[in-house]
């Protein structure tokens, strides 16, 4: 079974790369209709997302009535969701998209609704496809984290990955104007 986040010694170097979004700038959405990033995406996450210098991402979430979970607090799979999304910004630092393919989370302490959480990703090192990534999350103290996550992304050929399955994307006619330029 693959499992387990272990960075590998053996890294490969790792640049910016020149088309990247520049510091401070926010991260061009993959899709629009993303759960996590999507500005058009009816229930979802609305995540703003930028790039901070070198390899690292930031975010913003304000946790909001509706993603209660325990009484009060913010449920783990609404943070896991975002770690995901602004995590799996930090490839796209470094070159072509990447999709998830092991993501833990630690939490830490329990997070209010009402609060804003305060989300950064590193980029840590990438080994062939595979990009090591760090996740931190506060809630208005960087020294007191409320949760961490680390998640491996495999970068793809997107065209390739999706192709069979655009059909069933609620902007699946978008994805085919797209596709059928050259
Ligand atoms: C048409 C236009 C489309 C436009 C859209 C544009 C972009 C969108 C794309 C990405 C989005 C970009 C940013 C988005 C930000 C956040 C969004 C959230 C991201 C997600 O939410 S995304 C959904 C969940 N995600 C999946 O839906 C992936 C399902 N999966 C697969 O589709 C395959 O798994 C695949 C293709 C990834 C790999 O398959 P494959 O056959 O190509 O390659 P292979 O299996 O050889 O793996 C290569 C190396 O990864 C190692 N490896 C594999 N699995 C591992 C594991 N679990 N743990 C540790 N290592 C693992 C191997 O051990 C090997 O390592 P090594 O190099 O050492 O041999």
């Amino acid at each position: 079974m693959k499992s387990g986040f272990v960075v590998p010694t053996d890294l490969d170097p790792i640049e910016r790369h020149p088309k990247a979004v520049g510091p401070g700038e926010r991260m061009r959405m993959h899709n629009h209709m993303c759960y996590g990033c999507g500005e058009d995406s009816p229930n979802g996450l609305h995540l703003e997302i930028y790039a901070g210098e070198g390899f690292t991402i930031r975010a913003s979430m304000e946790v909001e009535p509706h993603f209660e979970g325990g009484p009060g607090v913010l449920h783990g799979g609404i943070l896991t969701t975002a770690f995901d999304d602004v995590m799996g910004m930090a490839p796209l630092l470094v070159g072509p998209s990447a999709v998830t393919v092991h993501l833990e989370v630690d939490f830490l302490r329990p997070i209010p609704v009402g609060s804003t959480l305060e989300l950064s990703a590193t980029l840590l090192g990438r080994q062939r496809r595979k990009l090591y990534t760090e996740g931190v999350a506060h809630i208005g103290d960087p020294d007191q984290p409320v949760a961490v996550a680390h998640a491996i992304f495999v970068s793809i050929n997107a065209r390739e990955h999706f192709a069979e399955h655009l059909d069933k994307s609620q902007i699946s006619d978008e994805y085919k104007q797209r596709l059928s330029r050259p």
